[in-house]
């Protein structure tokens, strides 16, 4: 659907085959994933015991329902606040693994808070999706109760199909809200589910808890959006990395195009040299092209 040239989805819809890293490696594919669950972790650690941040724990639900809210002595009252969703296809990663956007970010001025969530198949992805809706309320309340003035959100991978709910749900998010929201980040998403979900290799045993019937309520791509009018001062960018399967580009360079017409103001962008795991990575790193990006969204 997405690349018409390809004979095997799984491969598609599998990241890690589409580095070009650790070529010398017997199974490229695992070191990847090996070597972003080592570096994201020892990024996780260094933000408390080397890099001088502090962090509040807190939690929007039971389970793993949790938000760490990082911040340094710099941090001012009114800072703006960075919400990181992080990705895994809705199974895997956990906070250990997410937090490596955070430095950077406050070292310019950002409180971040990274959220975490319950994971398939503990719950099924329409009660994983809910939750997340759930979340947003608490990250408005909390933002409305430490007087934030303005929120940026990034999604990566299945956290950018998360966050794309924040555009869908008028009920909850109110024009108060949506003025606060400065920019929305879209990083190596999926927004259509319906190749995804028959796949054995990354719904196994339909722990997804998808079907023929629910699939496209569950894929952004197909959602109709309507009073976008609220998010006329929101930047949206759609982004995704060379080395990801051309399926995983083409969706999001479609989605960046639904939302365009839709009336928001979307953009699309390939970062080059990237794959779908060091577009994460090197957000640890201060003058790295991904950090820079996300920096210069509040000045542009
Ligand atoms: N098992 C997958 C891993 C994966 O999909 C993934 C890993 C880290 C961060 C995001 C991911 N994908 C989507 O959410 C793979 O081997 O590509």
């Amino acid at each position: 659907m997405y690349n018409p040239k390809s004979k095997n989805l799984d491969i598609e819809y599998f990241p890690s085959y589409h580095t070009t890293r650790f070529q010398d490696q017997p199974e490229p594919n695992i070191a990847v994933l090996e070597h972003f669950v080592r570096l994201t972790q020892q990024h996780e650690k260094d933000l408390t015991t080397k890099q001088g941040i502090s962090v509040d724990h807190m939690r929007y639900g039971a389970g793993r329902r949790l938000v760490d809210v990082f911040y340094n002595e710099r941090t001012p009252n009114q800072a703006p606040l960075f919400v990181f969703v992080h990705g895994g296809y809705w199974q895997e990663l956990d906070m250990s693994t997410s937090c490596s956007i955070v430095g950077p970010l406050v070292r310019r001025g950002y409180r971040v808070a990274v959220m975490d969530y319950n994971l398939c198949p503990a719950v099924s992805l329409e009660t994983l999706m809910s939750q997340f809706t759930d979340f947003l309320n608490w990250i408005f309340d909390y933002a409305e109760m430490t007087n934030v003035l303005e929120i940026t959100f990034a999604g990566h991978s299945a956290g950018a199909h998360l966050l794309a709910q924040i555009l869908k749900h008028q009920d909850m998010i109110n024009p108060q809200r949506s003025k606060m929201v400065w920019a929305l980040v879209f990083l190596c998403g999926v927004y259509d589910l319906r190749e995804l979900y028959t796949l054995e290799s990354v719904n196994p045993k339909n722990i997804l808890g998808l079907n023929q019937r629910n699939v496209e309520a569950v894929s952004p791509m197909l959602w109709e959006y309507t009073d976008v009018g609220i998010w006329s001062s929101t930047k949206i960018y759609v982004v995704a990395a060379e080395h990801d399967s051309t399926t995983f580009i083409e969706q999001s360079r479609r989605f960046s195009d639904v939302l365009k017409k839709s009336g928001f103001k979307s953009s699309f962008k390939i970062f080059h040299k990237y794959d779908h795991f060091d577009i994460i990575e090197e957000t640890a790193l201060d003058e790295s092209e991904i950090s820079k990006f996300l920096r210069n969204i509040r000045i542009e």
